[in-house]
């Protein structure tokens, strides 16, 4: 019940404060009409735990699904939108994600959340999207939907290197797959920017490293 009511609260949350015009705040993942049920049921079950007896088991991935770790979502707002002032910050007039509380080591911060397609579905300009499932090749785009996790700016240019990653799990609550952002090996203390590796790949694909 508790469960369900942080649910319906964060559904019909306003969007966060620096929130930019043009694109829709998602409280939670947007999943696109042409995704099989079937795969829809893996990702996203519609009874959790599983029934015991259950040979479709969500717990028991098919051969061909990623097997998430199951794992605990936070369930405090951790983190704040801002605009970059700073004019030697490489995303200069652009935003960021800037951490509204001390985050431990290895805790989870927040999910990036936003609209999950097939494969063959998959935006080839967004700057927003991230692979969610390498097997099945479910692609995960924040570009005109998402959630305060599209500001998650790279480290290059910015820190000496990450602080935070971007990992999927299976949350422990609800079943539900989800990509998640996590603090790395060290504490963060508020007021930081949490920035991510993008991966050299990232970067490369774009033409602006070699
Ligand atoms: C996922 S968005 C990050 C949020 C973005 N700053 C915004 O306000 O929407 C990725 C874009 O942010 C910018 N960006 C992120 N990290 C950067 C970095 N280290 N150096 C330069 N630009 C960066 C680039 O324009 C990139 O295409």
């Amino acid at each position: 019940m508790d469960e369900q009511k942080s649910l319906v609260a964060r559904l019909f949350a306003p969007p966060p404060k620096n929130w930019p015009a043009g694109v829709k705040f998602l409280a939670t993942n947007h999943w696109s009409d042409s995704i099989p049920l079937e795969l829809l049921a893996f990702y996203v079950p519609k009874q959790w735990p599983p029934p015991p007896q259950s040979p479709a088991s969500a717990a028991t991935p098919p051969p061909t699904h990623t097997p998430f770790p199951v794992k605990e979502a936070t369930k405090e707002r951790r983190v704040s939108v801002k605009k970059i002032t700073d004019p030697s910050h490489p995303a200069f007039g652009q935003c960021g994600l800037f951490a509204a509380t001390a985050l431990a080591a290895r805790t989870h911060i927040l999910d990036y959340v936003g609209q999950v397609r097939l494969a063959a579905d998959a935006s080839e300009t967004s700057d927003y999207i991230l692979s969610f499932d390498r097997v099945t090749g479910l692609s995960l785009d924040a570009e005109f939907a998402g959630g305060e996790g599209r500001f998650c700016n790279d480290f290059r240019g910015v820190c000496a290197k990450a602080n935070v990653e971007f990992d999927p799990y299976r949350d422990s609550k609800t079943g539900q797959v989800k990509m998640g952002i996590w603090v790395l090996a060290k504490d963060i203390k508020k007021g930081d920017e949490l920035c991510v590796s993008y991966g050299k790949g990232w970067w490369r694909e774009r033409g602006l490293i070699s």
